[in-house]
């Protein structure tokens, strides 16, 4: 039989909502707590589902989304998928004034049917659904440095980008803040990146002279102002500069003044 293409989809109309998804999931560690999340194209709303008439809403906008993905829980026995979003919104500091992006995972259990797979099919569309609406999202803000006024770079995705650090950059700590806090938000937002760790001065620029850029679509550099210089010296040296120049670069702060980053960071806002 065929699907009535005028029917309305159950996910797109639902408790009055009319937007990219509509669902029903619960929590991840209580199947007793349910949630109602409603994707749109700017925003994931979530809502807690309960007698009590408290039912804040809590809206994450998506350009705050840097990736979601879905899985199978590690228990065989388990027919539920999950599907977990990550996002990075301006929040205050503790006992301070100022505000900085910091990490929440919003995580949900999909359990619809008793068939595994078809729960796990569920769990990929909302992945799929969540990944795409953010991805109109200037990718630049993963790296911090949106939105530039001039020159702004909408990058592909996935995102093939060439990671170059300086160990030796503050005081020897960038490659410990690559390993701590950006390795792990790179997975997150599914970026496949090759890993530079420079081994001596100009290595840098010896590496993109030769390099073949096609293979990347941003080189992105953490230290301090040193290793970006050598990075733009290198790329003006080919041949094929012009060409060259144009690539993506971001820069993530790694060195001890970081000069450059603080003021790219600056005219991003
Ligand atoms: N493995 C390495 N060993 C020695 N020198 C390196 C190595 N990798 C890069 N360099 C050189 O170190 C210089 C300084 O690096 P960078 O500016 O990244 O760090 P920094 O001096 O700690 O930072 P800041 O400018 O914030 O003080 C660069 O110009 C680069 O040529």
């Amino acid at each position: 039989m065929e699907k009535d293409a005028s029917a309305p989809d159950p996910s797109r109309q639902c408790n009055g909502f009319s937007g990219v998804l509509y669902g029903e999931f619960t929590d991840t560690l209580n199947d007793g707590v349910r949630y109602s999340v409603s994707l749109t194209e700017s925003a994931l709303t979530i809502q807690r589902i309960s007698s009590s008439p408290d039912r804040t809403k809590v809206v994450f906008n998506l350009s705050d989304c840097i990736g979601c993905r879905a899985y199978k829980g590690p228990d065989s026995a388990d027919i539920g998928a999950y599907f977990a979003a990550y996002f990075y919104p301006f929040k205050r500091r503790w006992m301070s004034t100022g505000v900085a992006r910091q990490r929440v995972e919003q995580c949900f259990r999909v359990a619809l049917v008793q068939d595994p797979l078809v729960n796990l099919r569920e769990a990929e569309r909302w992945a799929h659904a969540i990944r795409d609406a953010s991805v109109l999202v200037d990718a630049c803000v993963f790296w911090g440095l949106s939105p530039l006024p001039i020159g702004v770079t909408r990058l592909r995705r996935p995102c093939r980008t060439m990671i170059l650090v300086n160990p030796h950059s503050g005081r020897g700590q960038a490659l410990q803040l690559f390993t701590g806090h950006i390795r792990a938000m790179l997975t997150e937002a599914s970026v496949p990146y090759t890993l530079v760790i420079t081994e001596h001065q100009n290595h840098a620029r010896e590496l993109v002279r030769n390099a073949d850029l096609t293979q990347w679509d941003a080189l992105v550099i953490m230290s301090g102002d040193g290793l970006l210089f050598e990075v733009i010296n290198g790329l003006m040296e080919r041949e094929d500069w012009q060409q060259a120049i144009q690539t993506p670069l971001g820069m993530l702060p790694g060195g001890s003044g970081n000069a450059l980053a603080a003021s790219i960071h600056h005219y991003s806002q």
